[in-house]
């Protein structure tokens, strides 16, 4: 069979598209080729997927679409290692750098179409949310490609690039937010007496329950909010403390800051 994925990058979010795309079958282990720099990387994704795992260079001319999945301080010299295999073949590249822009893309990469795509790690159980730009040269049939491979993931939406950072900060570094949200909720559950797996079971279903109830009926978060709080209540007690620390401004801070710093990470070189 054909090789006709190539992965540059096997790391947390290169493993995480891979396995859901064997998983889902959008690609056979056989059709997949990864370039990855550590020899314990190399060995474990080989195993434990099947894939065939090479030199970077080796994979280009092989794939009809190159997902670039490395980290952005090492883009300039992996981009190095690509172009002059690229300029022998046109696959689609696509990159999910945090910060680098597709004028960069496009400078290293000037034959072929790119798309520039924001992903996130709950790809890995078919949850994720990505959002993607398409570079001048990407086409329909580019566009269709990639959204098959990330609808295979998740939900996808299509954001103009002056946006990306902000998708970053929001949705691409979010399930970090979400998993300390988790982790304190369950440690407030054990100072106020739950056994940790009682308190962490509980801290999980509710958030769960929570984005599946606003999700379903669209209700706006303020309007759950205070069908919640009873007069006089409890919640309405608990939610005078978040306001006290800061809770809404905290995360309105943090995704900011993240988009500034996806920002930062673009303008590197
Ligand atoms: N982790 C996340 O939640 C998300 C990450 N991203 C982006 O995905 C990219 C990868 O991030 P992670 O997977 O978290 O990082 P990671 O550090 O887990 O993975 C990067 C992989 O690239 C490998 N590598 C380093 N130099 C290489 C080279 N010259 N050739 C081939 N492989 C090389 C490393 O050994 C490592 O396995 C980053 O650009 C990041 O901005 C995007 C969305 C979400
Ligand atoms: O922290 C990072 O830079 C990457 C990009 C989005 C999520 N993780």
């Amino acid at each position: 069979m054909s090789v006709k994925f190539g992965i540059i990058g096997g790391g947390v979010m290169g493993e995480a598209l891979l396995s859901r795309l064997v998983s889902q079958k959008i690609y056979q282990p056989t059709e997949i080729i990864v370039g990855e720099k550590s020899p314990e990387r190399r060995n474990y994704l080989a195993h434990q997927y099947g894939v065939s795992v090479t030199d970077n260079n080796q994979i280009v001319t092989q794939v009809s679409v190159l997902l670039l999945a490395i980290k952005p301080q090492v883009f300039t010299t992996v981009a190095a290692e690509l172009a002059s295999p690229l300029a022998k073949s046109t696959p689609l590249v696509i990159s999910i750098l945090a910060g680098v822009s597709l004028s960069q893309l496009e400078k290293v990469f000037p034959q072929v179409p790119v798309i520039r795509a924001m992903p996130n790690t709950p790809a890995t159980v078919g949850v994720g949310m990505t959002a993607i730009s398409l570079g001048a040269q990407a086409g329909d049939r580019d566009k269709q490609i990639a959204q098959q491979l990330f609808t295979a993931v998740g939900e996808v939406v299509e954001v103009p690039e002056t946006l990306m950072d902000a998708v970053t900060g929001l949705s691409g570094s979010g399930p970090a937010y979400v998993a300390l949200l988790v982790e304190a909720l369950s440690d407030g559950g054990v100072a106020a007496g739950l056994p940790r797996a009682i308190a962490t079971q509980l801290a999980l279903q509710t958030v769960r329950g929570t984005v599946q109830l606003l999700q379903e009926t669209q209700m706006h978060p303020a309007e759950l909010k205070d069908r919640v709080t009873s007069p006089g209540g409890t919640t309405i007690a608990g939610v005078a403390e978040l306001e006290r620390a800061g809770f809404r401004a905290g995360l309105i801070a943090a995704v900011k800051a993240a988009a500034v710093r996806s920002q930062e990470l673009g303008t590197r070189d």
